[in-house]
């Protein structure tokens, strides 16, 4: 049987960087006054490392707010780079259409800053009509799934399309089109949630984060089922080292659950072998083209989970990603895209070119 368990990264995951319990951290016995002294020196270093892991937390946190980025000059060097490496979407929209010729694209689409803008309000992030007229379009021409930190029923609750794959909770819920529906009519609808052994446990983590970030204004705590989200959007920069202390108390005690970070928010999730990539690899293959060579997949994405698909299409060398975003950023996408009014044109791009291969081929 495959194992989703996997060894916590060193960075953030929850609880790895406190030593909870100081006595295990004393080795072997020595003479009463001495161990009195080294454990006070002791319990002196573990305050100033614990206190400086929150503080790496807090520069994380402020890493993902762009008024936070380097000064202007190197803003411009930056972005120089940033154009030549990872230029336009749309301005090498016919170089991406050759480099997909004969192959079957495939459409992975994140939903938060990718298909609606961000907001302070994450139950209010609304997508346009227009935006959900290209996505309707767009799943017409080729198939198309959108992949979420947010959990499936609440993204579903956005998109509002049934013809579409969905995967929630950063990939860990993933169906298919209902059986029945306009692009599965024979076939039983996919389903799968490698994770469901976790949510007692998400439930439990999720009423304590409440309980314990209340004193926090502006923090709000999302439920994603099989994952959590704590927004700091709203709240205080001020306050956003008490913050990461009260999540940091929670998650101590749960070892088998990780902390990640996406646009002010901290992601809790299960520390199993699975994120937004393997959700990938996993639509791929239920599509069918596990092992093709003639598929195109191309990820479109705007957060740090993103970046997990990103690396899978370009360790497989197969499509390519598109990184959201108006700033430079450390991405293993191929291009970039400013906002989603920018996806929703390359989408439209995509739709039309579609459309007119098929006419041409019908007339043929
Ligand atoms: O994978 P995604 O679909 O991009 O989901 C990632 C997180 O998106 C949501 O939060 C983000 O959007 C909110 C609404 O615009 C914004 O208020 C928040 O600051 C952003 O982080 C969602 O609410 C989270 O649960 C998802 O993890």
């Amino acid at each position: 049987m495959v194992s989703f368990i996997e060894e916590r990264p060193k960075n953030i995951a929850a609880g790895q960087n406190m030593v909870s319990d100081p006595k295990s951290a004393q080795k072997p016995p020595a003479p009463p006054g001495f161990i009195s002294i080294s454990r006070k020196k002791l319990l002196q270093n573990l305050e100033i490392n614990a206190g400086a892991r929150v503080n790496s937390w807090v520069d994380s946190m402020r890493a993902s707010s762009p008024t936070h980025m380097k000064s202007a000059p190197s803003i411009a060097d930056d972005q120089g780079s940033w154009n030549l490496n990872h230029p336009s979407a749309l301005d090498m929209f016919e170089q991406i259409i050759d480099a997909s010729k004969g192959k079957q694209i495939v459409m992975f689409l994140d939903y938060d800053g990718t298909l609606s803008p961000i907001v302070a309000d994450p139950d209010r992030a609304f997508m346009s009509k227009k935006m959900r007229k290209t996505v309707r379009k767009l799943a017409k021409c080729f198939p198309t799934a959108i992949v979420s930190g947010r959990c499936r029923d609440k993204v579903y609750n956005f998109v509002k399309l049934a013809e579409l794959y969905y995967a929630g909770s950063h990939g860990m819920d993933i169906k298919g089109p209902e059986k029945g529906s306009k692009s599965n009519k024979d076939t039983e609808s996919v389903l799968f949630q490698p994770a469901s052994e976790f949510l007692p446990m998400i439930d439990e983590v999720y009423k304590q984060l409440v309980e314990t970030t209340k004193s926090t204004p502006g923090a709000k705590v999302e439920n994603n089922k099989f994952c959590l989200s704590v927004h700091f959007r709203c709240v205080d920069e001020k306050k956003w080292s008490e913050l990461a202390q009260q999540v940091k108390s929670v998650l101590k005690d749960y070892p088998k659950l990780r902390l990640t970070q996406g646009r002010k928010v901290l992601e809790i999730r299960p520390t199993i072998k699975w994120d937004k990539g393997k959700a990938l690899e996993f639509l791929l293959e239920s599509l069918g083209f596990a092992n093709c060579t003639d598929v195109f997949p191309v990820y479109i994405g705007d957060d740090r989970t993103d970046e997990d698909a990103f690396k899978i299409l370009r360790d497989r060398g197969q499509g390519f990603g598109i990184l959201v975003s108006k700033f430079p950023k450390d991405t293993n996408a191929s291009y970039s895209l400013q906002e989603p009014d920018e996806v929703m044109d390359f989408l439209r791009r995509l739709v039309e070119w579609k459309e007119l291969s098929l006419r041409t081929q019908s007339r043929m």
